[in-house]
């Protein structure tokens, strides 16, 4: 087997902007970033991929409210809607690399894999919604949808716009993990912990049942990295590096960066919350639990990234 390298997509990298955010849009996007991972199993690693989904589950549950308020159709628990999204864009990657795979005559199939990732039905995330999911919205556009709909939190997500936000509890065990293990093992190219994992609880008679929350799918990835001892954790994402003084005239971008100095520039809050910084964290917990590398770029510098090439490197 060849390096085990797990990529997180960002479900925001797979919406290229707010004029293009139609399925075929999304499908094109999953395309571009296919060919990369692609290159990748091309030069013999092994990949496993995971992707996120906080715009695309933000619409599915608007959608269903919008249906509820003018055809008083049913309404689609927020898991639910997760679970859609696991679906959709995990029919798509799998379909994108299995297209690639094939033109480039490689011997490698895709697999995506429902995922359910436990969560503490205690955390207190239930209680302090930090998730942003679905669109954008001015500061103008954010205060009238607060006056109609009291009950939705929102907030400014890294200076982009302002967004509504839901519980993200913190996943604890990936339930379809042996599975995958197995996948990878008999050499299938596996995508999972979509969205982060379906969110559900485990009960006392050791049933699981699925809970209204968005898990973070980069905490999600680093538990599946570590779980399944990954050489190399990359986080696909919106920029080609991570900054420091991110949007401000002093920015500059970080290259290599060792465990301690990232710790350092997190806690003197270089990174936004709800955006960069689970990033950042999920990779100090991987790290921390003995993962030795971990990189943060974009799509189109996946095989440039993995050669050293750019994007920022992080070392244990
Ligand atoms: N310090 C930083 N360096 C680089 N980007 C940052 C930083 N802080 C916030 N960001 C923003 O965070 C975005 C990545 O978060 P997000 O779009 O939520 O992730 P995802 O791709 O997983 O959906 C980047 O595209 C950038 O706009
Ligand atoms: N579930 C999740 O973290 O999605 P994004 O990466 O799209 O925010």
């Amino acid at each position: 087997m060849g390096k085990k390298v797990v990529i997180a997509i960002g479900g925001n990298s797979l919406i290229q902007d707010d004029s293009r955010q139609k399925v075929e849009d999304q499908y094109q996007a999953v395309c571009e970033t296919a060919k990369h991972i692609a290159g990748m199993v091309a030069q013999g690693y092994d990949v496993i991929v995971t992707h996120g989904n906080g715009p695309q589950v933000g619409f599915i549950l608007r959608r269903s409210e919008i249906a509820q308020q003018v055809a008083s159709m049913h309404a689609v628990p927020l898991f639910i809607c997760g679970a859609d999204t696991q679906g959709a864009i995990g029919y798509q990657i799998q379909q994108a690399l299995d297209n690639e795979f094939a033109k480039r005559g490689l011997a490698k199939k895709a697999i995506a894999v429902v995922t359910q990732v436990v969560v503490d039905p205690h955390d207190a995330a239930f209680q302090k919604p930090t998730k942003p999911i679905g669109s954008f919205y001015t500061q103008e556009q954010a205060a009238a949808i607060q006056q109609d709909h009291p009950d939705w939190v929102m907030v400014s997500d890294a200076g982009r716009g302002y967004r509504r936000v839901v519980a993200s509890p913190q996943p604890q065990e990936i339930v379809e993990k042996d599975i995958i293990a197995g996948l990878i093992q008999s050499g299938y190219c596996v995508v999972g912990v979509g969205g982060g994992g379906i969110p559900v609880v485990r009960n006392a008679d050791g049933t699981l049942t699925g809970v209204d929350a968005v898990i973070d799918k980069d905490f999600a990835s680093s538990l599946l990295a570590s779980e399944i001892g990954a050489d190399v954790l990359i986080i696909s994402t919106g920029v080609e590096k991570v900054c420091l003084n991110f949007g401000r005239p002093n920015q500059t971008t970080l290259d290599t960066v060792s465990l301690s100095q990232l710790k350092q520039y997190a806690a003197e809050n270089h990174f936004a919350p709800g955006s960069m910084l689970p990033k950042i964290q999920a990779i100090i917990r991987f790290l921390e639990k003995g993962g030795k590398k971990a990189i943060i770029t974009n799509p189109e510098s996946l095989e440039k990234a993995i050669a050293g090439q750019t994007g920022t490197h992080i070392r244990a």
